[in-house]
């Protein structure tokens, strides 16, 4: 049964927060990965998202089958093309790249994959993606040769979420990019969660526990950590996950 997209929703009518650890296969070791999905496993963390801007080919469902080894998480892909597609995971971002003007990513790529899903077994999961300026150029930015929309333009940043939402999105991601020095402002969460009524998904940049907070508090529902674990994992130790009371 698939169950993710209605597990997501439900958090979200709960106001139960979701946090997702992004790995990217280009940057984790096979034979780190038991070490790290463990300190996922004793983390806040609710699901494990893979995916890159470039991946190379097979890279990710190797990956994903070794994650699978050690945690019961759902693992979502979060994909930058159609190779990074793979039935071991248990769920798809299947993205359109709303903020950007290029046709490769808010149509072609999404055919292309037609004949790699007509059989999945993957949760398909209809995700408007957003990049938000944030004063430098990201991967995806890069990778798809597209503009950001300016911070500043609230308007445009609110309008875009709301046409993914009657499109038939089923969730809206506002992303800063991989490793951003600004994460998404708490004016901007704050102001697109009010408008909408899908899950809402904030991600880039997000180091700390103080940001990771914010963001929830300002509306997120789901939140994307990536670069952080990538460059300390220490941080896992912010954001253990409280020992529940056995007596
Ligand atoms: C639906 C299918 C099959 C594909 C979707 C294709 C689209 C629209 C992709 C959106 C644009 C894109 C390239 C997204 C990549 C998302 C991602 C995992 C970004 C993380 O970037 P990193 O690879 O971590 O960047 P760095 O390399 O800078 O760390
Ligand atoms: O790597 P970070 O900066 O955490 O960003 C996560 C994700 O939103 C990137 O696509
Ligand atoms: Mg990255």
């Amino acid at each position: 049964m698939k169950t993710l997209y209605k597990n997501i929703l439900q958090a979200m009518l709960k106001d139960q927060k979701l946090l997702a650890v992004l790995i990217d296969p280009d940057k984790m070791k096979l034979d780190h990965v038991e070490l790290f999905i463990k300190k996922v496993n004793i983390s806040l963390a609710t699901h494990i998202f893979v995916g890159g801007s470039t991946v190379e080919a097979n890279a990710t469902d190797i990956l994903v089958t070794k994650i699978k080894q050690f945690t019961t998480l759902p693992v979502v892909l979060f994909p930058g093309d159609v190779t990074q597609i793979t039935n071991k995971a248990d769920g798809l971002l299947f993205l359109s790249l709303l903020s950007g003007r290029n046709p490769e990513y808010l149509i072609d790529k999404q055919i292309a994959s037609v004949s790699k899903l007509r059989e999945t077994t993957l949760e398909i999961i209809p995700t408007g993606y957003i990049l938000i300026e944030n004063g430098k150029q990201t991967a995806v930015q890069r990778v798809t040769a597209t503009k950001p929309l300016p911070r500043n333009d609230i308007q445009q940043i609110i309008d875009t979420a709301k046409a993914g939402e009657y499109m038939g999105k089923q969730l809206i991601y506002l992303e800063a990019g991989s490793g951003a020095i600004q994460p998404i402002s708490e004016d901007i969460i704050a102001k697109v969660k009010q408008e909408l009524n899908i899950p809402l998904i904030v991600g880039g940049g997000i180091k700390t526990k103080k940001q990771l907070q914010s963001a929830y508090n300002s509306g997120a529902d789901l939140v994307v950590i990536g670069t952080a674990f990538e460059d300390d994992e220490s941080f896992f130790n912010d954001i253990k996950r409280p020992a529940i009371a056995t007596t």
